[in-house]
């Protein structure tokens, strides 16, 4: 084994652990000079705010007006909800956490557990995040084995949050589908319940220097929509429009829900899936909750044929889901969108 991939498959320090030694992001963390040049935190106020859907009065006119606004301008909307995210988890002991590690030396990294994001090169530049990453659907293949057992609420919490999540999924999907005179039923036909979800709890520590490294780097997410809880009180999301940054207004039981790729290419890129990332702050940790809903497998992707016709041709490539998955992941790591390659 070559000696960089020997330290491949060591077992990184995660993030709590720096941060709470006190010093500052080793340079693996260090976003480029010309990143930091542009000043890493800073982002603009919305002007107009992203409208606040009420997820029971989607059946009203008004209210699909305001998800239709939302969608167009930023691609992500609040919805009004209530669960608290779990603090619990990650104050535990390090050994404690350990237990569901996503990394265990000398084995193969995997995908669900606790831990940092894969490192799959060296030049690949860190996020100053740790995460918690649990299959949700199919329901049927969760790994328990990776779901906490403390604090003892944390699985029938999961759960029930997760139940009222996918409801919201299939919701939203049909809005969609109205505002795109589609079939009400075209996304929610088109997966199953072998359909893919995804609980993300992220954790940021606080950072000495949120001027140098990033929370999560810019990307956007992969599958069909992304439900995301956040903290209450401390912001870091950003949304990215026209190139320029703009803070995500924190509300309290409030959900941010936006667009994810597979959607974008469904839609025929009517509505985008934003490009989106998260800052660091000195004092304060963050976590989030993002559940991020995907397809079936064996899925091919392409425009939906109701949306074209000779005035309006797909914009991006067929492509099995399959392949895609593989795309985003190392399109991700590498910090650009597999997105963009696709487009026509
Ligand atoms: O922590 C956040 O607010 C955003 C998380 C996120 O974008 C993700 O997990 O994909
Ligand atoms: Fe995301």
């Amino acid at each position: 084994m070559a000696a960089s991939d020997e330290r491949l498959t060591m077992v990184r320090k995660t993030v709590q652990v720096l941060a709470a030694a006190g010093e500052e992001p080793p340079s693996r963390y260090v976003r480029p000079e010309q990143d930091r040049q542009a000043g890493l935190v800073a982002a603009d106020e919305m002007q107009e705010p992203i409208p606040l859907v009420d997820l029971s009065r989607l059946t009203d006119a008004d209210e699909l007006d305001k998800l239709r606004a939302a969608l167009q301008t930023w691609g992500l909307f609040l919805a009004t909800n209530q669960m608290s995210a779990s603090r619990e988890f990650f104050r535990q002991p390090f050994e404690e956490k350990q237990k569901y590690s996503n990394s265990v030396e000398g084995k193969p990294f995997e995908v669900e557990g606790y831990g940092n994001d894969k490192e799959a090169s060296e030049d690949q530049i860190l996020d100053w995040n740790d995460r918690l990453h649990l299959r949700v659907e199919p329901e049927d293949e969760r790994n328990f084995a990776k779901w906490p057992s403390h604090p003892e609420s944390f699985r029938d919490v999961l759960h029930e949050y997760t139940s009222r999540t996918k409801r919201a999924r299939d919701l939203i999907l049909r809005s969609i589908a109205k505002l795109l005179e589609l079939d009400e039923d075209y996304f929610v036909n088109k997966i199953s319940d072998k359909a893919s979800g995804f609980a993300r709890f992220n954790y940021y520590p606080p950072c000495s220097r949120p001027d140098h490294v990033l929370g999560l780097k810019p990307h956007s997410d992969g599958g069909l929509i992304t439900l995301l809880f956040v903290d209450e009180d401390v912001g870091g999301l950003q949304v990215q429009r026209d190139g320029k940054w703009y803070n995500v207004p924190v509300k309290p039981h409030t959900l941010v829900i936006n667009l994810a790729d597979c959607m974008e290419i469904m839609n025929n890129g009517i509505f985008r899936s934003p490009v989106h990332r998260v800052v660091t702050n000195i004092e304060k940790e963050r976590l989030s909750l993002a559940v991020f809903y995907g397809v079936d497998g064996e899925m091919v992707l392409e425009p939906a044929p109701g949306l074209l016709d000779d005035k309006r041709p797909p914009r991006y490539r067929k492509i099995e889901f399959k392949d895609f998955v593989l795309g985003l992941f190392e399109h991700f790591r590498q910090g650009t969108r597999f997105i963009e390659t696709l487009k026509i």
